[in-house]
Order: C-alpha cells, then structure tokens, then sequence
C-alpha cells in the first residue's frame, strides 16, 4: 500500500496533469460591472464606454457591461441603459448585464440586451443587505425574472454570492450554497458563478464548498469568481480549475469590490489570471498586452495604479 507521502505526490500530479490537458479557459471579464459599481466618484458615461470597447477588442468572448439595479442603491450604474447603447458589440462577443427583479429585467429587454446574469446570496445577512429581502424571498423574484427572460429568449446567468463567508453572517456552510446554485440550475441558468464576494476563502475552504456544489451540478455548469482581498484569489481560482471548471470571473485591472460588502476589494485581475493560464499552457484567446493597455486605461482614469501585478510588471517594458 502507499504511504501518505505518496498517496498525496499521485493526487497532486494528476491534479497538475488535468489543469495541463485544459486547453482552453472561458473568460467572463465583469470589471465594468463588477468592477465599477463601488468607484465613489462618479466615472463618465464616455470613459465605461471606452473601457468596454478597448475590452472588446482583446479576444474576451464575454463582457458584464453594466448592472440594471436600483440607481438609488448603486448610482454609478445608473448610466446603464446609455453604456450598453453606446458600446460598439462585437459579433462573437456576448455583452451581459447584471438584473435583480422584473424592472431591471424590462429595462435590459428594452435596450436589446442577450445575456442577463441574476444573482442570489447564500446568506441571509448579505442577502438583506444587498437587495433587501431574505434569501427565499429573493429564490421567488429571480424565478420570475427568468421565466419572463425565458419568454425573451434570453440567456441567463446566475451567480451566488458569500460562498465562504460573509461580511454580516461571517462562515456559510457548503450545504447552503448548493442549495441556491441547484434552484438557480433547475429555473434555467445555463451556468452558476460561485462567487468568494469578500475573498475570505482559502484553498481547502474553496475545496469543502466545490465539493458540496459538484454534487448537484456538474463543473461544466460553473464558474469561479474571486476577490482578492486577502491575496488568494489565484490560488482559489487554481483550486477551482483543479476540481474541473472551465470558466473564470476576472476584473481588468483588479477592479472592483460591492457596495455592500464594503471590506472586499476587487476581483482576481484579468491579466494576472490571463499570465497564469498562459504560463499553464491553457489557452485563453486574450492578448495580454491589449489587456494590460486597457487596464492602464482605466486605472489612469481612476489616477490610480492598477491591482494587478502583472499590468504593472509588464506595463513599462512594452513601450
Ligand atoms: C433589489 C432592489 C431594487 C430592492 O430595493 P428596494 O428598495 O427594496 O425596492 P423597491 O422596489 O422599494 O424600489 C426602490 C426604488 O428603486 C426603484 N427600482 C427598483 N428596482 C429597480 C431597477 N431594477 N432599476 C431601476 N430602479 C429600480 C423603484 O422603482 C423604487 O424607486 P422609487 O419609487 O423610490 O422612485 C435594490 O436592493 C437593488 O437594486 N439592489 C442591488 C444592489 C447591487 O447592485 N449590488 C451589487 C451587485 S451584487 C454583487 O456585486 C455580487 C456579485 C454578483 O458580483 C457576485 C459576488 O461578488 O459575490
């Protein structure tokens, strides 16, 4: 029989062999939604737009433009309707937007968009918070808002919020966030995004929750979304990709954070998370240096420089 030693060296090179026979990772670049919703001051209509359309032309496949929530609860995106007109869309580029009831949803039909992504907290307290209402009451409004999309023929994303902990309700159990994803996979969303919103998780705590999750719902039908306010978001994303998933949430710049989860910081940067895959020998069909050029975009309009070590490694040495 094996040692432990031994045992754990064989688990880790078929985990290592698995990532390396992963020939692509889907992208879903959520850094002008996302990303821009906790900006303080108030970013220009023109400049999102820039942003989006500099984005656009990296080879990212998917782009979460903008969010058509309450602009009383997030007036930085109370420009939704005027960024997703104005953006140019590109054919084989799907330009999601972020919806929380049936207004928001009338709103994103109005204007034209494909893609909506719904959202529902694995807990109550951040639930409360963020959309002021309990998780079941929230289970209802999302239901119907994806029958009426249904009806649209819209594709719909979920995701579910606090997957390993909460900035209110502090650990959430892996049962909880299975429970939501499953409710969200059995009204139609064709893939659920897990998403650490305050960066609290850890490998082995990532691990415990993807494995209650991949009980009830295969890894092609998930997606990983993390922040990175304690600095483990490439290794939670590692772990995710490990445990078979396939697609990745990322923010340009490591923009981001929520407004109701004041202590996270943004996403897991696009291009430290582009760098590692490349360097995995994963394809992504993103141009790093258009990436980092569109994460110093924004960052200088920010007049910050941006969360990603990659974009301010690489950045001098392309010019
Ligand atoms: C859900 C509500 C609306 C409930 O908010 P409420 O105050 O309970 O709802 P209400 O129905 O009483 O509406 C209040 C006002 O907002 C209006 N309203 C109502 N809905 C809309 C709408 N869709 N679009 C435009 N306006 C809307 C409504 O008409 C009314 O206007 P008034 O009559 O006072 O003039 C509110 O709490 C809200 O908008 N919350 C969104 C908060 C948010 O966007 N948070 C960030 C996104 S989630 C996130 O970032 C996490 C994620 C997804 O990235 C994953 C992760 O990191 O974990």
């Amino acid at each position: 029989m094996d040692s432990p030693r031994k045992l754990l060296s064989k688990s880790l090179v078929s985990a290592r062999q698995l990532i390396r026979n992963k020939s692509f990772v889907r992208i879903v670049e959520v850094g002008p939604r996302d990303g821009l919703q906790n900006e303080p001051t108030n970013i220009s209509t023109a400049v999102k737009v820039e942003l989006i359309n500099r984005l656009s032309e990296t080879g990212l496949k998917t782009i979460e433009v903008t969010s058509f929530v309450s602009p009383k609860w997030v007036p930085q995106m109370a420009d939704n309707t005027k960024v997703f007109q104005e953006i140019n869309k590109k054919k084989l580029v799907s330009y999601p937007v972020l919806v929380p009831n049936l207004k928001g949803l009338e709103a994103a039909i109005k204007v034209g968009a494909k893609e909506i992504a719904v959202f529902l907290s694995a807990s109550e307290g951040f639930s409360k918070k963020n959309i002021n209402c309990t998780i079941d009451e929230s289970i209802v409004t999302v239901k119907s808002v994806i029958t009426k999309a249904q009806e649209s023929n819209l594709k719909i994303r979920g995701y579910v919020s606090c997957i390993v902990g909460c900035p209110y309700d502090g650990y959430i159990k892996p049962a909880s966030v299975a429970k939501v994803a499953e409710a969200l996979l059995s009204y139609g969303c064709y893939e659920i995004s897990l998403g650490d919103t305050i960066g609290v998780g850890t490998r082995i705590s990532l691990e415990k929750m993807l494995d209650e999750v991949l009980i009830i719902a295969s890894p092609d039908k998930l997606a990983i979304h993390c922040h990175d306010t304690y600095g483990q978001a490439l290794v939670n994303v590692y772990t995710a990709l490990e445990k078979g998933l396939t697609v990745v949430d990322s923010s340009v710049a490591g923009l981001g954070g929520c407004p109701y989860a004041k202590e996270a910081t943004g996403n897991v940067a696009t291009e430290d998370l582009v760098y590692m895959l490349h360097g995995l020998g994963t394809e992504t069909g993103v141009d790093l240096n258009k990436l980092i050029e569109a994460g110093r975009f924004i960052s200088d309009c920010l007049k910050r420089p941006p969360a990603s070590r990659v974009n301010n490694a690489l950045f001098s040495k392309m010019k």
